[in-house]
């Protein structure tokens, strides 16, 4: 839709109106359309302003759309009629003009922004490119080198920036559509040609190869196998070598090979998931939208190791006041200068002052009693953490919510020794916590609707992708990381290595393959985790044979290689050997070759070849397999909540959609005759016997991710 007005006796005013974001859906599309050929017919009419209802100009291309066959006009002639009009058109752009938003408005001739409006071309991270000529009139606008950056990232551009690139021609902070009239009547009368960007040449640097070579380079090394990104390089390429029109044909064919890809549907699955993920639901029938928050100011965080320095960091950077609690005198100062230095960090990037006025740092619980909300965020340990919160329930106000940072414990445990078990909630951040977009806001059996909607709002407010979860050992992330790092595991003990083991998994697109993230977590924190709970150390039942565990298969591979002091990046030597402690450059180590050689000696283990596939099938189809437990057992509401904490947390690459969207492209007939060939192979690992949920839904005829949730055996009981 769009609306239709006559200003100023002589400007024709065409509103975009789709809320909320004015998408270019086929109604939009058929009303600009209509109205352009209405006001280049007018006589009266002698220029144009298109705007946005709302404040918002447009959000580009409805995304809803293109899982549909296309209807309305398309918009590549829809924007050339605009063009090639004899009328001066003057876009207005308040909010944003993204993708299509954006190429409607370089179809303009004129473009006013106001002060607060973004710009940008983000179609790459949906998958695709800018298709209705981005690829083609942006670079003709901005240059190679300018263009190449915002189509291969996404960015987006603030107005004062995009007016320095030429993106836009005026800022303002008045009234932007009043702006854009009283210019489009100025210009009238001008000539158009210079302004009509696919007559113009794109300007190009003489070393303009060499250029596009090294953007291809770039984006190949960041892209871990995304194929937009290349897509958008050769798009801009054929910007700078082909006329106008040749270009706009190259842009088309590499547009339509990116529409029909996997990668593109899982990029879009993901845009939606990450915004559904907010719309949380509890059993108890209380929802996103019937609960309430309570307004934070005041924020306390017990604890400044790793992770209590992170949400420190991440809770100033939104502006909340914070009390930080430690110990002792040196450990306090310790953290505080660690945090200092990273707030510093942080607003240094930002231009910004460092809100350091925000923190209070003490050694005294007493300084909490007027705190709205305290993070527990000490070691990793029940009856620490138990002793921490009772000290919580009697210092803090009585409507005080007490949050735990744990990674795995019983969130109702630790409620229960709290005079205000409904107050309690988890919040696992993950590290580094001012960095990390995740946040696991773990409901526990007693946590009250305003406890979640709080912490979940919290998480919003520190720009983090909040997802709630049900409370059981490891939650959603944790809980599926055990199976897939056992496999590693066991990958390693029947012949395959660290780096074989690594290299198919970031061949897959995660960031960090399995061992290489071991060793930036630090070695030391599973092996404890595996001590306290009898897998390592002085409570294995000794009648247990080397290689099992409570009745399962074992690698006591991780326990030994941190028993000889392999701490991982920390210490310089972990699976890998490293250029100095925290140093980042990995290395295979032949000690650890070695060490592989001789274990599979001692346990008479004959090596085969592990090849790439049985690594990605085993890891990923053990983790996804416990995706489907969890789903079945009421601990997440959907795919959609697994598949984002695995893209926001995990580093699972996102053009592969999340494990659970990942199942679904693979298809659930092969992932389940694929467990259940590993199974009878290791009929002493149980993760590989095929849950009930996932042999449910192949029994249903493999339907469709977003209709799993009428599978599910108990649907967020656990929320
Ligand atoms: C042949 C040509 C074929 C294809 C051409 C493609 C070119 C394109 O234009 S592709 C689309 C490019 N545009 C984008 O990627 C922008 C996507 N949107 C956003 O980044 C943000 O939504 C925002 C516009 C910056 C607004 O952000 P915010 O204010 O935080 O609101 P949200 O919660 O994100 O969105 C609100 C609501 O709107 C829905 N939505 C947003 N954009 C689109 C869109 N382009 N199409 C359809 N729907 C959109 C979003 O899903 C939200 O819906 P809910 O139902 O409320 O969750």
């Amino acid at each position: 839709m769009a609306r239709y007005a006559q200003v100023h006796g002589s400007v024709a005013l065409i509103t975009l109106t789709n809320p909320p974001v004015n998408a270019l859906s086929a109604a939009v599309r058929h009303g600009i359309t209509e109205t352009v050929t209405r006001a280049l017919r007018d006589p009266e009419v002698k220029s144009v302003v298109i705007c946005g209802e709302n404040g918002v100009f447009c959000g580009g291309a409805d995304i809803r759309e293109f899982a549909k066959p296309m209807g309305g006009p398309p918009l590549v002639p829809m924007i050339a009629a605009i063009e090639e009009g004899d009328k001066p058109v003057v876009a207005a752009i308040e909010g944003v003009a993204l993708g299509g938003g954006l190429e409607l408005a370089l179809g303009c001739h004129y473009r006013i922004a106001h002060t607060k409006a973004l710009v940008g071309l983000p179609e790459v991270t949906l998958g695709l490119l800018p298709a209705a000529g981005g690829t083609q009139r942006l670079p003709r606008l901005i240059g190679i080198a300018p263009a190449l950056d915002l189509i291969t990232t996404g960015r987006h551009v603030a107005a004062q920036q995009a007016l320095k690139l030429g993106i836009v021609d005026q800022v303002t902070d008045q009234s932007t559509v009043d702006v854009a009239i009283q210019f489009a009547k100025q210009v009238v009368g001008q000539p158009l040609l210079p302004r009509k960007l696919s007559t113009q040449p794109t300007p190009c640097p003489p070393d303009v190869d060499i250029l596009l070579e090294e953007a291809m380079t770039q984006v190949k090394r960041r892209a871990r196998g995304a194929i937009a990104p290349v897509a958008c390089v050769m798009a801009v390429r054929a910007a700078a070598t082909l006329p106008y029109r040749a270009g706009m044909q190259k842009e088309q064919e590499l547009m339509a090979t990116l529409f029909r890809s996997s990668q593109a549907h899982a990029l879009q699955y993901c845009f939606f998931a990450q915004r559904a993920v907010g719309r949380w639901k509890l059993s108890s029938g209380a929802h996103s939208g019937n609960s309430k928050p309570r307004p934070v100011s005041k924020a306390a965080v017990i604890g400044l190791g790793t992770m209590g320095r992170g949400i420190t960091v991440a809770l100033v950077k939104a502006g909340i006041a914070v009390v930080a609690v430690e110990t002792s005198d040196k450990q306090l100062q310790m953290g505080k200068q660690i945090v200092s230095e990273m707030l510093k960090r942080e607003a240094q990037k930002r231009n910004e002052t460092p809100r350091l006025d925000l923190i209070r740092f003490t050694t005294s619980m007493l300084e909490l009693k007027d705190s709205d909300l305290v993070i527990e965020a000490v070691f990793e340990d029940m009856p620490l953490k138990k002793q921490v919160f009772k000290e919580l329930s009697s210092v803090c106000k009585a409507d005080a919510f007490l949050c735990t940072n744990t990674s795995g414990l019983d969130v109702d445990e630790l409620a229960a020794v709290t005079k205000t078990p409904e107050l309690v909630v988890g919040m696992h951040f993950f590290a580094p916590a001012h960095v990390m977009k995740l946040l696991e806001v773990v409901c526990g059996s007693r946590s009250s609707p305003e406890a979640v909607a709080t912490a979940m709002y919290l998480g919003k407010r520190l720009g983090k992708v909040s997802v709630a979860v049900g409370n059981c050992p490891g939650f959603v992330g944790n809980r599926m990381l055990r199976p897939y790092l056992e496999e590693a595991n066991f990958l390693l003990e029947e012949g395959a290595t660290p780096e074989l083991v690594d290299g198919a998994l970031e061949e897959f697109g995660f960031a960090m393959g399995v061992f290489r993230m071991s060793d930036l977590s630090g070695l030391d924190v599973g092996w404890r985790i595996r001590k306290e709970s009898g897998l390592t150390g002085p409570d294995v039942d000794p009648s247990d044979p080397p290689r099992r565990r409570q009745g399962q298969r074992y690698s006591p591979l991780p326990d030994l290689v941190c028993e000889q002091g392999r701490l991982g990046q920390k210490n310089g030597r972990g699976w890998y050997l490293y250029d100095k402690p925290g140093g980042r450059v990995a290395t295979p180590d032949p000690k650890i070759h070695q060490l592989l050689e001789e274990y599979r000696l001692k346990h008479g283990i004959r090596p085969r070849r592990v090849d790439r596939q049985e690594v990605v099938e085993r890891c990923l189809f053990a983790l996804i397999n416990e995706g489907f437990r969890i789903l079945d057992d009421g601990i997440a509401a959907g795919p959609e909540d697994i598949d984002m904490i695995y893209v926001f947390g995990y580093g699972w690459p996102r053009h592969r959609g999340g494990p659970m969207f990942y199942a679904g492209m693979v298809g659930l007939p092969k992932v389940l005759e694929r467990l259940e060939h590993y199974w009878q192979a290791h009929p002493d690992v149980p993760h590989l016997e095929p849950s009930a949920l996932l042999r449910r839904l192949v029994d249903s005829g493999s339907p469709p991710i977003d209709t799993w949730r009428d599978f599910l055996q108990r649907p967020h009981s656990q929320l």
